[in-house]
Protein backbone atom coordinates (compact mmCIF):
# COMPACT_ATOMS: atom_id res chain seq x y z
CA UNK A 1 0.00 0.00 0.00
CA UNK A 2 1.49 3.03 -0.88
CA UNK A 3 1.72 6.13 1.66
CA UNK A 4 0.86 9.71 0.23
CA UNK A 5 0.01 12.70 1.66
CA UNK A 6 -2.26 15.55 0.81
CA UNK A 7 -1.57 19.08 1.78
CA UNK A 8 -3.94 21.23 1.72
CA UNK A 9 -4.41 25.53 1.99
CA UNK A 10 -4.92 28.30 0.67
CA UNK A 11 -1.41 29.17 -0.60
CA UNK A 12 -1.55 32.63 -1.25
CA UNK A 13 1.40 32.24 -1.33
CA UNK A 14 3.31 29.53 -1.11
CA UNK A 15 6.31 30.22 0.96
CA UNK A 16 9.10 28.35 2.69
CA UNK A 17 7.33 27.85 5.93
CA UNK A 18 5.00 25.35 3.40
CA UNK A 19 7.83 24.00 1.71
CA UNK A 20 9.85 23.26 5.14
CA UNK A 21 6.68 21.53 6.35
CA UNK A 22 5.84 19.74 3.29
CA UNK A 23 9.59 18.42 3.02
CA UNK A 24 9.83 17.12 6.68
CA UNK A 25 6.91 15.15 6.23
CA UNK A 26 8.63 13.37 3.22
CA UNK A 27 11.59 12.21 5.52
CA UNK A 28 10.21 11.78 8.66
CA UNK A 29 7.14 9.63 7.42
CA UNK A 30 8.46 8.26 4.23
CA UNK A 31 5.88 9.28 2.34
CA UNK A 32 6.10 8.17 -1.74
CA UNK A 33 4.54 11.78 -2.45
CA UNK A 34 2.88 15.10 -1.16
CA UNK A 35 -0.30 16.00 -2.67
CA UNK A 36 -0.20 19.58 -2.83
CA UNK A 37 -4.17 20.90 -2.97
CA UNK A 38 -4.77 24.59 -3.13
CA UNK A 39 -8.91 25.02 -2.47
CA UNK A 40 -10.54 26.79 -5.13
CA UNK A 41 -13.24 28.15 -2.62
CA UNK A 42 -11.57 28.02 1.01
CA UNK A 43 -14.27 27.88 3.74
CA UNK A 44 -13.32 30.21 5.69
CA UNK A 45 -11.16 32.65 3.57
CA UNK A 46 -11.16 35.29 0.91
CA UNK A 47 -8.51 34.70 -1.55
CA UNK A 48 -6.68 35.81 -4.75
CA UNK A 49 -7.07 34.32 -7.89
CA UNK A 50 -7.29 30.57 -7.78
CA UNK A 51 -5.36 30.65 -11.21
CA UNK A 52 -2.07 32.63 -9.62
CA UNK A 53 -2.29 30.49 -6.61
CA UNK A 54 -2.00 27.55 -8.45
CA UNK A 55 0.79 28.82 -11.14
CA UNK A 56 3.01 29.92 -7.86
CA UNK A 57 2.29 26.47 -5.94
CA UNK A 58 3.95 25.14 -9.40
CA UNK A 59 6.58 27.26 -9.61
CA UNK A 60 7.42 26.48 -5.67
CA UNK A 61 7.08 22.49 -5.92
CA UNK A 62 8.58 21.98 -9.53
CA UNK A 63 12.28 20.66 -8.58
CA UNK A 64 11.04 18.02 -6.62
CA UNK A 65 9.94 15.25 -7.71
CA UNK A 66 7.80 13.61 -4.94
CA UNK A 67 5.66 17.05 -5.08
CA UNK A 68 2.56 16.90 -6.95
CA UNK A 69 0.21 19.65 -7.20
CA UNK A 70 -3.53 18.42 -7.27
CA UNK A 71 -6.40 20.46 -8.84
CA UNK A 72 -9.26 18.13 -7.92
CA UNK A 73 -10.59 20.99 -5.67
CA UNK A 74 -11.23 23.06 -8.98
CA UNK A 75 -13.77 21.26 -10.21
CA UNK A 76 -15.88 21.13 -7.40
CA UNK A 77 -18.61 24.13 -7.10
CA UNK A 78 -19.12 25.72 -3.68
CA UNK A 79 -17.04 25.92 -0.67
CA UNK A 80 -14.33 23.33 -0.75
CA UNK A 81 -14.64 20.89 1.76
CA UNK A 82 -11.23 18.92 3.20
CA UNK A 83 -13.84 15.61 2.98
CA UNK A 84 -14.63 16.24 -0.75
CA UNK A 85 -10.84 16.28 -1.14
CA UNK A 86 -9.94 13.02 0.60
CA UNK A 87 -13.08 10.93 -1.03
CA UNK A 88 -12.36 12.63 -4.42
CA UNK A 89 -8.57 11.83 -4.46
CA UNK A 90 -8.97 8.29 -2.94
CA UNK A 91 -11.36 7.52 -6.06
CA UNK A 92 -7.74 8.69 -7.97
CA UNK A 93 -5.12 6.39 -6.45
CA UNK A 94 -6.71 3.42 -4.32
CA UNK A 95 -4.85 1.02 -2.18
CA UNK A 96 -3.54 4.28 -0.30
CA UNK A 97 -2.74 5.26 3.46
CA UNK A 98 -3.75 8.33 3.72
CA UNK A 99 -2.26 11.41 5.83
CA UNK A 100 -2.71 14.91 6.01
CA UNK A 101 -0.48 17.57 6.59
CA UNK A 102 -1.51 20.58 8.36
CA UNK A 103 -0.37 23.34 10.74
CA UNK A 104 -1.03 23.20 14.23
CA UNK A 105 -3.40 26.47 13.92
CA UNK A 106 -5.40 25.21 11.61
CA UNK A 107 -5.61 21.33 13.18
CA UNK A 108 -7.09 22.99 16.33
CA UNK A 109 -10.02 23.82 14.06
CA UNK A 110 -10.92 20.17 12.39
CA UNK A 111 -13.58 19.55 15.04
CA UNK A 112 -15.52 22.60 13.77
CA UNK A 113 -14.67 21.40 10.63
CA UNK A 114 -17.64 20.13 7.48
CA UNK A 115 -18.28 16.71 9.12
CA UNK A 116 -14.80 17.13 10.96
CA UNK A 117 -15.20 14.29 13.15
CA UNK A 118 -15.82 11.88 10.14
CA UNK A 119 -13.22 12.94 8.28
CA UNK A 120 -10.65 12.92 11.48
CA UNK A 121 -10.13 9.01 11.48
CA UNK A 122 -10.08 9.06 7.58
CA UNK A 123 -6.58 9.54 7.30
CA UNK A 124 -3.46 10.28 9.70
CA UNK A 125 -2.26 13.73 10.82
CA UNK A 126 1.03 15.27 10.39
CA UNK A 127 0.83 18.42 12.50
CA UNK A 128 3.47 21.23 11.82
CA UNK A 129 4.14 23.31 14.75
CA UNK A 130 3.15 26.87 14.84
CA UNK A 131 3.01 29.97 16.87
CA UNK A 132 0.16 30.27 18.77
CA UNK A 133 1.70 32.47 21.06
CA UNK A 134 5.19 31.18 22.10
CA UNK A 135 4.24 27.45 22.75
CA UNK A 136 6.62 24.69 23.12
CA UNK A 137 6.37 20.88 21.57
CA UNK A 138 4.80 20.16 25.02
CA UNK A 139 2.31 22.50 24.77
CA UNK A 140 1.88 21.64 20.81
CA UNK A 141 1.35 18.04 21.69
CA UNK A 142 -1.19 19.25 24.75
CA UNK A 143 -3.36 21.23 22.22
CA UNK A 144 -3.10 17.61 19.53
CA UNK A 145 -4.64 15.85 22.87
CA UNK A 146 -7.14 18.78 23.35
CA UNK A 147 -8.22 17.79 19.52
CA UNK A 148 -8.11 14.16 19.88
CA UNK A 149 -10.20 14.42 23.25
CA UNK A 150 -13.37 16.51 21.23
CA UNK A 151 -12.70 13.72 18.61
CA UNK A 152 -13.08 11.18 20.76
CA UNK A 153 -15.96 12.87 22.64
CA UNK A 154 -18.08 12.28 19.02
CA UNK A 155 -17.61 8.50 19.26
CA UNK A 156 -14.95 8.50 16.19
CA UNK A 157 -10.71 8.00 16.25
CA UNK A 158 -7.76 9.96 15.31
CA UNK A 159 -4.25 9.01 14.93
CA UNK A 160 -1.75 12.15 14.87
CA UNK A 161 1.77 13.10 15.19
CA UNK A 162 3.83 16.22 15.30
CA UNK A 163 6.14 16.80 12.45
CA UNK A 164 9.70 17.51 13.74
CA UNK A 165 10.24 20.83 12.48
CA UNK A 166 11.59 24.18 13.97
CA UNK A 167 8.89 27.24 14.90
CA UNK A 168 8.70 29.30 11.51
CA UNK A 169 7.20 32.44 11.82
CA UNK A 170 6.47 33.29 7.98
CA UNK A 171 2.70 33.17 7.34
CA UNK A 172 0.88 34.37 4.06
CA UNK A 173 -0.74 36.89 5.62
CA UNK A 174 2.52 38.50 6.21
CA UNK A 175 3.76 38.42 2.44
CA UNK A 176 0.76 39.73 1.47
CA UNK A 177 1.29 42.83 4.24
CA UNK A 178 5.18 43.34 2.92
CA UNK A 179 3.61 43.44 -0.40
CA UNK A 180 1.04 45.81 0.31
CA UNK A 181 4.05 48.07 1.69
CA UNK A 182 6.31 47.77 -0.93
CA UNK A 183 8.85 45.76 1.44
CA UNK A 184 10.66 42.94 0.39
CA UNK A 185 10.08 39.04 0.27
CA UNK A 186 13.20 37.90 -1.07
CA UNK A 187 13.85 35.72 2.34
CA UNK A 188 10.35 34.29 3.12
CA UNK A 189 9.71 33.20 -1.12
CA UNK A 190 11.50 31.04 -3.70
CA UNK A 191 12.76 33.30 -6.58
CA UNK A 192 10.03 32.46 -9.20
CA UNK A 193 7.52 32.96 -6.46
CA UNK A 194 8.59 36.59 -5.61
CA UNK A 195 9.30 36.89 -9.47
CA UNK A 196 5.66 36.12 -10.37
CA UNK A 197 4.25 38.16 -7.53
CA UNK A 198 6.16 41.07 -8.45
CA UNK A 199 5.38 40.38 -12.69
CA UNK A 200 1.82 40.03 -11.75
CA UNK A 201 1.63 43.05 -9.39
CA UNK A 202 -0.30 40.36 -6.75
CA UNK A 203 -1.10 42.04 -3.50
CA UNK A 204 -0.23 45.41 -4.17
CA UNK A 205 -3.04 48.17 -4.13
CA UNK A 206 -3.65 47.85 -7.75
CA UNK A 207 -3.36 44.23 -8.57
CA UNK A 208 -3.62 42.29 -11.83
N1 LIG B 1 4.97 28.69 8.94
C1 LIG B 1 4.18 27.62 9.02
N2 LIG B 1 4.47 26.61 9.88
C2 LIG B 1 3.63 25.54 9.98
N3 LIG B 1 2.52 25.37 9.27
C3 LIG B 1 2.17 26.33 8.41
C4 LIG B 1 2.99 27.50 8.23
N4 LIG B 1 2.40 28.28 7.30
C5 LIG B 1 1.28 27.66 6.92
N5 LIG B 1 1.13 26.48 7.57
C6 LIG B 1 0.04 25.52 7.42
O1 LIG B 1 -0.12 25.26 6.03
C7 LIG B 1 -1.51 25.05 5.71
C8 LIG B 1 -1.93 26.00 4.60
O2 LIG B 1 -1.76 27.31 5.12
P1 LIG B 1 -2.21 28.61 4.35
O3 LIG B 1 -2.06 28.40 2.89
O4 LIG B 1 -3.51 29.07 4.85
O5 LIG B 1 -1.02 29.61 4.79
P2 LIG B 1 -0.95 30.64 5.98
O6 LIG B 1 0.43 31.13 6.03
O7 LIG B 1 -1.53 30.05 7.23
O8 LIG B 1 -1.94 31.77 5.43
P3 LIG B 1 -2.57 33.07 6.13
O9 LIG B 1 -1.48 33.83 6.81
O10 LIG B 1 -3.21 33.79 4.99
O11 LIG B 1 -3.61 32.57 7.14
C9 LIG B 1 -2.27 25.25 7.03
O12 LIG B 1 -2.47 23.98 7.60
C10 LIG B 1 -1.31 26.07 7.87
O13 LIG B 1 -1.50 25.86 9.25
O1 LIG C 1 -13.43 21.23 5.39
C1 LIG C 1 -13.55 22.21 6.17
O2 LIG C 1 -14.61 22.52 6.71
C2 LIG C 1 -12.31 23.04 6.43
C3 LIG C 1 -12.39 24.25 7.14
C4 LIG C 1 -11.23 24.96 7.35
C5 LIG C 1 -10.01 24.49 6.88
N1 LIG C 1 -9.99 23.31 6.21
C6 LIG C 1 -8.70 22.80 5.69
O3 LIG C 1 -7.63 23.30 6.46
C7 LIG C 1 -6.47 23.39 5.63
C8 LIG C 1 -5.87 24.77 5.79
O4 LIG C 1 -6.80 25.68 5.27
P1 LIG C 1 -6.51 27.23 5.07
O5 LIG C 1 -7.77 27.75 4.48
O6 LIG C 1 -6.20 27.73 6.46
O7 LIG C 1 -5.38 27.35 4.14
C9 LIG C 1 -6.93 23.09 4.21
O8 LIG C 1 -6.56 21.77 3.90
C10 LIG C 1 -8.43 23.21 4.27
O9 LIG C 1 -9.09 22.30 3.40
C11 LIG C 1 -11.08 22.61 5.98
Amino acid sequence: MQRLAIFGGTFDPIHWGHLLVAETALSQVHLEQVIWVPSRHPPHKQAALFEHRVVMLQLATRNNAAFTVSLIDRERSGRSYAINTLIDLSACYPNTHWYWIIGLDAFQTLPRWYRGHELAQMCDWLIAPRLLGGETIAQSELICKQVEEQVRKQSHTINWQLLNTPLVKVSSSIIRELCYQSHSIIDLVPESVRSYIATHNLYSHNPE
